[in-house]
């Protein structure tokens, strides 16, 4: 394993204001690596220091064995970043905006078309490369972002809400793009979404609140260590199925006419499942979701998108 990013006791003030504080994790090189936190958790702080804007108050954030304060050129030729709002110029072309990029990070001259040729291919815009960026729609102008942020070939792209504001067609496109950067590429992909779905299909996953780390690690452990599943029964005989719980000492709660009840306790549900077996006219078992994870760590609900 090699980590390709290394943060250890990052601290980060805004004046008295601790942002963030005192945080440590390090990223698997070649992994998509999600960084998750209710508003305010800290994330872009985080991330913008990584990415050299920001300056840090201690501690110490390599990327590719690189100082983000000390080495700024060296990490920022190692990273492609596409931040949420768009940074292209509207009145270029696709390719003028690829070539001014070639421009800003001193790519050889004899490079440059193969290079653009390469990055407009992964995303899919090849046909498109002489459209203004102005005619393009939201979910194209992100593709180009990608496709801007590799042309330097870096190690590591930062996708700050890569799919926020996109139908689900082309979020669905704009992860295959992110899958085959990571496995034909062995790009190291960090970003940040409020789509639960997204995050549990990432190889690692942190989730920041009120300036620290509150759990880092791979989504199904998270889901292991902090969802339940749950039963929803239905019963002909409600008195004898709460007896029955109540004597298997089974959480349980009633809604909309089912009982919702835990099946942390596999073997007490199943015991109780085969005594009433007579009375239950439905059941279904539902999984934990990666909603529950994040409302069980932060006490908080994922922004929903507005
Ligand atoms: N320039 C600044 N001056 C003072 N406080 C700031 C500054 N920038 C951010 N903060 C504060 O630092 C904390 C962390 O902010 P940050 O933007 O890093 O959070 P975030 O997790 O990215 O939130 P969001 O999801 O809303 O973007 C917040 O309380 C914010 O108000």
């Amino acid at each position: 394993m090699n980590p390709i990013i290394q943060v250890k006791n990052f601290t980060k003030k805004y004046g008295d204001f601790i942002a963030v504080n005192d945080i440590s994790f390090d990223v698997e090189e070649g992994s998509v690596f999600a960084f998750l936190g209710p508003n305010g958790a800290g994330k872009s702080t985080t991330i913008n220091t990584l990415c050299t804007i920001f300056e840090k108050t201690s501690g110490t954030l390599l990327i590719d064995g690189k100082d983000v304060s000390r080495q700024k050129s060296e990490v920022r030729s190692s990273i492609g970043v596409v931040f949420q709002d768009s940074t292209l110029d509207a009145k270029m072309t696709i390719e003028e905006n690829l070539k001014m990029h070639c421009v800003f990070y001193n790519i050889p001259n004899k490079e440059v078309d193969e290079r653009i040729k390469f990055v407009l291919n992964l995303v899919d815009l090849t046909n498109e490369r002489k459209k203004m960026v102005s005619a393009l729609s939201g979910g194209m102008k992100r593709r180009v972002e990608i496709a801007r942020g590799l042309v330097h070939y870096p190690k590591v792209l930062f996708l700050d809400e890569p799919t926020t504001g996109l139908d689900p067609q082309t979020r669905a496109h704009i992860w295959e793009y992110i899958m085959k950067l990571q496995k034909e590429r062995n790009i190291t992909i960090f970003l940040t979404t409020h789509y639960m779905e997204e995050a549990e299909i990432c190889n690692k996953i942190a989730i920041m609140d009120g300036g620290v780390i509150v759990a880092h690690d791979t989504p199904y452990a998270l889901k292991k260590m902090y969802t339940k599943d749950k039963a929803y029964i239905n019963t002909n005989d409600e008195e004898e199925f709460k007896r029955l719980l109540t004597e298997h000492q089974l959480n349980y709660s009633k809604k909309d006419g089912y009982y919702k009840v835990e099946a942390e306790y596999l073997d007490r549900l199943l015991e109780v499942l085969s005594v009433h077996k007579e009375h239950i006219t439905n059941i279904e078992i539902k999984k934990g979701t990666f909603n529950d994870v994040f409302l069980e760590i932060t006490g908080k609900k994922i922004r929903e998108e507005g």
